[in-house]
C-alpha cells in the first residue's frame, strides 16, 4: 500500500513526518511526503490566540488529505483542533517525545534566576499563564515563528529567554539549549504534548486499519483520547490557557488536568483515574470536576479577551 504523508515544510513538522515514513516503510509499506504551506506559517504576525481555534497549523494538511492531494495527515497533536476538521479522522500517533516544557534562557538563566522584569517570549496562553504564576514580574511578551526562529530570539539578544517543548527541541538536536527542564507538575504540558496525530479520510477504512496496525502506539493514544477527551469538554481549543496529561500504568490512566486565568492569579486543577478504556469518559469526568470547581469560567474569560472586542 502506497501512502502519500501531507506534512508542513518546518524542521519539527519534516522530522515527524519521515519518522512515520519509516515506521510505514517498515511494515512494508510505501511513504512518500507533501510539502504544504499552512496559514499558520505564511502569517507569522497574529497573535496565535487571535486565531481562536480553527488549527491554523493543522487545517491545510488535512485539507489536502480530503481532497485526495494526500492520503495521511502528519500533525503535532497539540496544534490539533479538539473537534477534527470535517472529513479526517484520528487514525494513528507515533510514540511520545519527551512531555515537558524547558525554558531557553540567555547566560545560562533558570527560571527563578531571571532578573526581575526580565523578557520572556512565548505565544501560547497555557505558558503566559503558568509563567505569571510563577514570576509575576516577568515581563511575557507575544512571539511566534518556528523553534529554530524563537531559539534565535533568545540567542540574538532580542529576549532574555523563551519556552519551548521539550519534545521539539530533542528532535531537532537543539536540547543543549535547554537552561532548565521545567516541571511537568507545574508547568502541566499541553494536551497533546510530544504525540504526533496521523488523520485520514473518515471513509478511507484500509488506510485507517493500516495505521491502527502499525503506527499507533497504544499509551500514546490512550493519553492523546483522554487528554483530547479533557480539553473538549472544556471547552478550549488548542490554544487555551489549560494543560492536561495522562499517564498509563498496567492498564490504568491517570489524568491530570489545570485550567488558568491568563495572569496566572488562579488556577483550578484535578485529577482522575481510571481503566484505559474509559479513557474519553475520564476526560470528560475531569472536565465536569474542574468546571464546577470554575475552571469553565476561566477558559471563557481568556477566550473573550484574547478575540478582543
Ligand atoms: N505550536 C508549535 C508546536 N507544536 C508542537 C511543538 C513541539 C512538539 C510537540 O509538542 O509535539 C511545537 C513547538 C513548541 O511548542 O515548542
Amino acid at each position: 500500500m502506497i501512502h502519500r504523508l501531507a506534512t508542513r515544510g518546518s524542521a519539527l513538522a519534516l522530522w515527524q513526518a519521515r519518522r512515520t515514513q519509516e515506521l510505514l516503510r517498515e511494515a512494508g509499506h510505501d511513504a512518500e511526503l507533501v510539502i504544504i504551506e499552512s496559514s499558520g506559517d505564511r502569517d507569522r504576525q497574529t497573535d496565535l490566540a487571535r486565531f481562536g481555534s480553527i488549527g491554523i497549523f493543522t487545517v491545510e494538511v488535512d485539507r489536502a488529505v480530503t481532497d485526495g492531494r494526500a492520503d495521511i495527515g502528519v500533525h503535532s497533536l497539540k496544534d490539533m483542533t479538539t473537534t477534527l476538521h470535517e472529513g479526517v479522522q484520528l487514525a494513528g500517533c507515533l510514540e511520545r517525545g519527551m512531555i515537558e516544557d524547558a525554558l531557553v534562557a540567555r547566560d545560562g538563566l533558570r527560571l527563578h534566576t531571571l532578573p526581575r522584569g526580565a523578557t520572556v517570549g512565548s505565544g501560547s496562553q497555557r505558558r503566559g499563564a503558568m509563567l505569571r504564576a510563577a514570576r509575576p514580574d516577568l515581563n511575557v511578551v507575544q512571539i511566534r515563528g518556528n523553534v529554530p526562529t524563537r531559539l534565535g530570539k533568545v540567542t540574538g539578544g532580542e529576549l532574555d529567554a523563551t519556552v519551548l517543548a521539550r519534545a521539539g527541541l530533542v528532535r531537532l538536536g537543539l536540547d543543549g539549549h535547554i537552561t532548565e527542564v521545567l516541571d511537568a507538575k507545574r508547568f502541566l504540558p499541553a494536551v497533546g504534548q510530544g504525540i504526533v496525530g496521523l488523520t485520514c479520510r473518515v471513509d478511507d477504512d484500509e488506510r485507517a486499519d493500516a495505521l491502527a496496525r502499525h503506527v499507533r502506539d497504544a499509551d500514546a493514544w490512550a493519553a492523546a483520547m483522554a487528554e483530547r477527551s479533557f480539553l473538549r469538554r472544556m471547552k478550549g481549543g488548542c490554544n487555551a490557557p489549560a494543560g492536561g496529561h495522562a499517564t498509563v500504568r498496567d492498564g490504568e490512566l491517570v489524568l491530570s488536568g489545570r485550567v488558568l486565568s491568563l495572569d496566572g492569579a488562579e488556577s483550578v486543577e484535578g485529577r482522575v483515574e481510571g481503566p484505559i478504556d474509559d479513557a474519553e469518559a475520564l476526560g470528560i469526568r475531569l472536565a465536569d470536576d474542574i468546571d464546577r470547581r470554575g475552571g469553565g469560567r476561566l477558559i471563557e474569560l481568556a477566550r473573550a479577551a484574547s478575540q478582543g472586542s
